[in-house]
């Protein structure tokens, strides 16, 4: 019997093979769809880096990746077996001149079936790397592009790439990725907005006192230091994961789920982002860099320490924001985002604090409710509401929880958000990736905040690990008389 999700035959090209992202993001979602048949035998995931391997000493180092990071899949040995033989591997230089491309051409030998290729590679490469496979004539007029994020480190360097790649594929075939937007609990804002009316009903400042978006983490920066100590907390989430998040609760209701309907409700957001000056970035940008402590009862080192290096740097493990939205729904509720490393939780989540009642009838009042989107680590919902406390004695109220976990109303399907994106990509569904313009508005948002730090205008503050961030962060939205999540009581 066919299976409902399956698609065509296709070939997957992965330049950047050997690395992290492909080891631990691509290929365990690759072999968990393949796992839940999504597509068959006849497709072929081309690995491509420089690195001189032999195809099954490459797809031995894949069989241990996947033991690891996709082990309930890759105990089916049968399907691992088959999942492997879809595998190449192609050692090549892609980006200096004169290196053998005739591996990578034999293998791409049919322009009829769906072609991807996949940039798991430095962004510096991109450009580069979609003029050479013009110069081997491997872009068929449905061949798709996939970029991984950060598209640039700034304005500038945005535009490069995007004018680099542009050179070589038209927008509508460049698919720039946004794990995110692949996550369950992110898509399903639209569900829980625009498929039920009366709480879209309460959607803007009318009800709304604020909004947090916090993508917190325990883990420091393992492996990736060299690039994070580059990057920054600002780079590498704000800029693009928290921007989208907030895109997604801010925006208006898209004509449809067309890729273009929605990509253009999320600009509008983006463009509507209260410009930050110096003196706002001053008092609504709060940097931190994490210091020794403890996570989960572990001794935990500094960031420092965790890059191996003596001397001190000035890259931020923490940010928190604080902006509003210039716009008749949201203009009188402020956004915080914040996000950081090695804090005391790994938690994702959207937290909708309620306006407090105009005339308080109760001689004692909880906080006003709240909806709380949890995204990560266990999607679910919870509203906070208030109720009759129906112990003896009086008339009180206190707030109860409405608490919906997807995984006990759902079987889960998709683990990682990669599971969907790669094969959203493959389909040639453009809907959950993000569009030129989208990436320009951010950063153009974004570069005020990064220039006012370059002048030093902002202090790299301190937080021990294990904590949620520098004290001033509480500050900041103190004297909107607002708490952080973790910081309200029920
Ligand atoms: N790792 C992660 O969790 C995430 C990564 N990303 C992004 O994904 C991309 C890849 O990241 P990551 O996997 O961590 O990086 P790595 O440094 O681990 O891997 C880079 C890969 O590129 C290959 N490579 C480098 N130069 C060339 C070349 N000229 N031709 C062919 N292959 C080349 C390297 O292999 P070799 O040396 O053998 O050539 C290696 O396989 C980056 O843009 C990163 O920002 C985004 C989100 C998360
Ligand atoms: O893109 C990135 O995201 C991860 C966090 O992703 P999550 O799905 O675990 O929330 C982050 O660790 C990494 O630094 C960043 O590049």
């Amino acid at each position: 019997m066919a299976h409902i999700n399956q698609i065509d035959p296709f070939d997957f090209i992965i330049f950047g093979a050997t690395g992290d992202l492909t080891m631990r993001k691509l290929l365990p979602a690759f072999l968990r769809r393949f796992h839940a048949q999504d597509f068959q035998e006849d497709a072929r995931i081309i690995c491509v880096a420089r690195s001189a391997h032999s195809p099954d000493q490459y797809r031995e180092q894949v069989r241990n990746a996947l033991s690891e990071f996709a082990p309930t899949a890759a105990r089916d040995a049968e399907t691992l077996n088959k999942f492997l033989a879809l595998v190449q591997y192609v050692s090549l230089d892609a980006t200096k001149e004169g290196s053998d491309w005739s591996g990578l051409e034999e293998h791409l030998n049919d322009p009829q079936r769906t072609r991807v290729f996949y940039l798991a590679t430095s962004p510096a490469l991109y450009a580069p790397l979609c003029a050479a496979l013009a110069d081997h004539s491997l872009i068929t007029p449905i061949t798709r592009v996939v970029l991984e994020k950060p598209i640039g480190v700034s304005m500038e360097t945005a535009a490069e790439i995007n004018d680099g790649v542009g050179r070589f594929f038209p927008e509508e075939s460049i698919y720039r990725i946004d794990h995110y937007l692949g996550k369950e609990g992110v898509q399903n804002i639209l569900a829980l907005r625009f498929a039920n009316p009366a709480l879209e009903k309460l959607w803007s400042s009318d009800a709304i006192a604020h909004v947090q978006i916090t993508a917190a983490e325990t883990v420091g920066v393992g492996k990736r230091g060299p690039y994070y100590d580059e990057s920054g907390a600002l780079r590498d989430m704000v800029q693009n994961h928290l921007l989208q998040v907030l895109c997604m609760v801010a925006m208006d209701a898209p004509a449809s789920l067309q890729a273009d309907d929605l990509r253009n409700e999320k600009l509008k957001v983006l463009n509507a982002l209260r410009p930050m000056t110096p003196d706002m970035v001053r008092h609504n940008v709060i940097r931190g860099q994490y210091t020794a402590g403890r996570i989960d009862g572990q001794d935990v080192p500094s960031y420092a320490e965790d890059l191996g290096q003596d001397r001190a740097s000035n890259t931020e493990t923490f940010v928190a924001i604080r902006t509003k939205i210039r716009s008749a729904r949201w203009g009188n509720t402020p956004f915080y985002l914040r996000t950081g490393k090695r804090l005391a939780a790994k938690t994702t989540e959207i937290v909708l604090q309620f306006r407090p009642q105009m005339w308080p009838i109760f001689t004692n009042t909880p906080s006003p409710g709240r909806l709380v989107i949890r995204i990560a680590p266990d999607e679910g919902l919870s509203l906070v509401l208030a109720t009759k406390d129906p112990s003896a004695g009086g008339f009180r109220v206190r707030n109860g929880v409405l608490d919906m976990s997807y995984e006990n109303q759902f079987t889960i399907e998709y683990h990682d958000s990669y599971e969907r994106l790669l094969l959203d990509a493959v389909r040639g569904n453009p809907a959950l990736f993000i569009r030129r313009d989208e990436v320009e508005a951010s950063w153009r948002w974004i570069e005020p905040i990064l220039n006012s730090w370059r002048h030093a205008l902002s202090p790299l503050e301190p937080y021990p690990a294990g904590s949620w961030g520098p004290a001033s962060t509480r500050a900041l939205l103190a004297r909107d008389g607002a708490l952080w999540h973790e910081d309200m009581l029920t």
